[in-house]
């Protein structure tokens, strides 16, 4: 036995198709996700040598989660993640939710992919929403798969546990059509004392997360999660489900789009419902992205599932002749809504105090401003965003924030009002080795950052930016200590 308490079995071949693993049979590949590859897979010479749970199961998914090459530390969260799948399915089991057959940690010296790898096995699914989209879907078809999400979704919450990672490619689909929701590696029993919070790793997608999210102090045991952060996912979701898989926010990236929430949360934008939404929906789907806790709290997924039941039966399908248009909550002159890119990315909480800086527009730094300031070296900003790189419009979007204090949080209200843009050559007198430690969207992290001086008459007259905003590596002096000299 392995100290995580699983049985620990010994793998057969290679991981090639016809393999075996424990009682399975390996199949094709399927999928890849953040932490796992999904393999096809059934009972090892046939359903009649298993038994219990698994006896009636002949088509499974094989999810193996890796520790190879990771360091102590992100192989405990991803042996934390799977326990969490595990104990989930044990004991929230329903219709709607995946049905988990077996789980064991494999033992194989000498293959270092495989060896501690954890294998996750479960009923095997046709597809999931994600493939469903873009093609769009019917407005009957659309309610249906709405309605058993919520399903699954309201079982949990009763059950204790927010999901933590609702988004279409953790909403499968079983041969017949019915929804099963899947990947529990980020969800969280609430606690037992209070019932109404949990707690969770700082991670999650950028395009589900709801705004109270991006401020959420990270503590002991993680950050506090609510329901109500999945209802928020799930008003994203079901946005996607009646507009092609678009978003509600706009943006080229999901860090934009992740500045677009704070935009709205802020009540600097409203919220932007694709005009092919039908009423209905458009109603649901704003209060479950209501922009505070408080206001979204009073929309349980148990709430929605009743108002989806009473709803009039021609509801969201467009009457003969009806032109699209503006309608209610839709601002059409706005950016169009976004379609996020096919696979979702997990950044840890700090990146995403990194995305929140992206949220203020200001002032336009002047490029080139920085070099003539004497006594100061020239450092290049760098923007790890591909799609803002190509750019050379300036666009709010694409701007970066300088901080204010390099020791705190990097979020909007410790930015200065000047922007810059990758690209732009700054000003530079010195660097900091040691400040609050920033990850970009690529997952570089540094603690490291450089004082910038910003052009004359600015005030501030100098900021900080984060040393994974440059490839720069410029010979300045050791800064002091902010606040120990004036640095104005
Ligand atoms: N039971 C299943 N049946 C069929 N396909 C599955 C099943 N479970 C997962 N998949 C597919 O395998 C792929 C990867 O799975 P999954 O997303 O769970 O991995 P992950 O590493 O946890 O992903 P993420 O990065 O989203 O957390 C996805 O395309 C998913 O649709």
């Amino acid at each position: 036995m392995r100290d995580d308490g699983r049985r620990t079995v010994t793998a057969v071949g290679g991981l090639t198709a016809g393999c075996r693993l424990g009682d399975w049979e390996v199949g094709a590949p399927i999928g890849t996700g953040g932490w796992a590859t999904v393999h096809a897979g059934r009972p090892a010479g046939g359903s009649a040598q298993t038994s219990g749970e698994q006896a009636d199961v002949a088509d499974v998914a094989l999810k193996i989660l890796s520790t190879e090459g990771l360091a102590p530390r992100q192989a405990r969260a991803v042996a934390e993640a799977a326990r969490r799948e595990v104990e989930l399915a044990a004991r929230a089991r329903h219709p709607r939710l995946v049905r988990f057959l077996d789980s064991f940690t494999l033992d194989r010296p000498g293959d270092a992919h495989l060896d501690g790898a954890i294998v996750l096995v479960m009923e095997r699914a046709a597809g999931s929403l994600r493939d469903r989209l873009a093609a769009g879907i019917g407005p009957s078809e659309g309610a249906r798969l709405v309605t058993e999400i919520c399903e699954g979704l309201a079982h949990l919450h009763r059950s204790g546990w927010v999901h933590g990672d609702l988004k279409p490619d953790n909403v499968l689909l079983m041969a017949d059509g019915s929804v099963r929701l899947s990947d529990f590696g980020l969800a969280t029993e609430l606690t037992a004392t209070q019932g109404t919070h949990g707690y969770a790793p700082p991670m999650g997608t950028f395009d589900y997360l709801p705004p109270e999210r991006w401020k959420a102090p990270l503590g002991e045991h993680g950050v506090r999660v609510r329901p109500s952060a999945d209802i928020w996912a799930l008003g994203i979701l079901i946005h996607q489900v009646f507009a092609s898989g678009a978003t509600p926010f706009p943006g080229a990236t999901p860090v934009s789009r992740a500045a677009a929430v704070q935009e709205y949360a802020e009540g600097r934008t409203p919220l932007r419902i694709d005009t092919a939404v039908p009423p209905f929906w458009r109603a649901l789907i704003s209060d479950c992205l209501a922009p505070t806790h408080a206001a979204r709290a009073p929309h349980t997924a148990e709430n929605l599932l009743a108002r989806i039941g009473r709803r009039p039966a021609e509801e969201g399908r467009p009457q003969p002749g009806q032109q699209p248009g503006p309608q209610p909550g839709s601002h059409p002159a706005g950016p169009p809504p976004s379609r996020p890119r096919r696979k979702g990315v997990r950044i840890a909480a700090v990146a995403a105090s990194v995305c929140a800086v992206a949220v203020a527009s200001w002032a336009y730094a002047e490029r080139g401003a920085g070099p003539e300031t004497p006594g100061a070296d020239r450092i290049r900003v760098f923007n790890e965003e591909r799609g803002c790189r190509e750019r050379t419009d300036r666009v709010p979007d694409c701007s970066l924030g300088l901080a204010i204090d390099p020791h705190r949080n990097y979020t909007t209200d410790n930015v200065v009002p000047t922007r810059v843009w990758h690209g732009d050559v700054l000003a530079v007198d010195c660097r900091l080795a040691q400040g609050v430690p920033i990850v970009d969207e690529g997952g570089t992290w540094s603690a490291e950052w450089f004082r910038i001086r910003l052009p004359a008459g600015s005030r501030p007259a100098t900021a900080w930016l984060p040393a994974v905003r440059t490839k720069d590596h410029p010979a300045v002096p050791a800064c002091p200590r902010p606040g120990s000299t004036p640095s104005r």
